[in-house]
């Protein structure tokens, strides 16, 4: 709890699409978990057919407040990285650097890196977004978004990380990471997307997953050895950008 400036302890909130809930209005459990946790089976006639139609609008409210972005890159990482972590100082200034080339930088919105990337963009001039989602210890968007849509389904979220995007960059960060990360590259194994980097920075964090996915995956044939090379490695802020560049169609960087 932290005290306001009228002398009223504000405490967590809860944002749901439009509404923010705080103290005793913030309910036990998330949309997604209602949709996904459900045993209920009468619930599942009587109540998810509605669901349906908060999913749509959330899906509306995403590609009206989306389409008009420039072209952007979506940045992911820890929740919990300390301001002076090694992959908050690359992450802000892989934003800056995202920024001064010409693209909108988009986050998770949160803490950690998210905050640090978003930073980078907004002082370095460009456009931050921030694409919150409903969580039961969720912090509010980081005060760097210029534009910030909170999600309540995460599956709704993940589609705009990718629909406006031109590339992934993913520092280190846990299983929420972990998930988009693989997420991003399915999808360009796949060939659902095209033309469209996967960067990892933070050789060192990632070096052991790298190996394993050498060793195990591709040694037992569960990769090949072209789906590895979707995953492109870096430190060098300078080269992620290139790389971004090297693949963006519209040649307008
Ligand atoms: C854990 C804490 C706050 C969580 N707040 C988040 N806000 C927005 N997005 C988040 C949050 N937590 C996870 N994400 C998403 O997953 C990725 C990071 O997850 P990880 O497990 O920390 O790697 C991130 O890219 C977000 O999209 C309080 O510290």
């Amino acid at each position: 709890m932290t005290e306001s400036t009228n002398g009223r302890q504000s405490g967590p909130e809860r944002h749901r699409g439009a509404v923010t809930l705080r103290r005793d209005a913030i309910p036990p459990s998330t949309a997604d978990q209602k949709l996904l946790d459900s045993r209920n089976r009468e619930e599942w006639k009587t109540k998810d057919a509605w669901r349906a139609l908060r999913i749509l609008s959330e899906f509306v409210e995403g590609f009206d407040t989306l389409a008009d972005l420039p072209r952007a890159v979506s940045v992911f990482g820890s929740a919990r990285s300390a301001p002076d972590s090694f992959e908050c100082e690359l992450a802000e200034n892989l934003g800056a650097a995202l920024a001064e080339a010409g693209y909108a930088v988009i986050t998770g919105g949160g803490p950690g890196v998210m905050e640090a990337a978003n930073k980078g963009a907004t002082d370095a001039g460009g456009m931050s977004v921030g694409l919150g989602i409903e969580l039961p210890f969720e912090q509010g968007l980081n005060d760097w978004v210029d534009i910030g849509i909170d999600f309540r389904y995460f599956f709704v979220r993940k589609t705009m990380f990718v629909k406006y995007a031109q590339a992934f960059v993913v520092l280190p960060g846990g299983f929420g990471t972990l998930d988009e990360l693989f997420e991003a590259i399915t999808l360009v194994q796949t060939k659902k997307v095209t033309r469209f980097p996967v960067i990892l920075m933070g050789t060192e964090y990632w070096g052991g997953l790298l190996d394993w996915m050498k060793r195990r995956m591709l040694d037992e044939g569960k990769i090949s050895a072209m789906d590895l090379e979707l995953i492109q490695v870096t430190d060098d802020v300078a080269e992620a950008v290139r790389i971004i560049t090297d693949a963006d169609p519209s040649g307008q960087h």
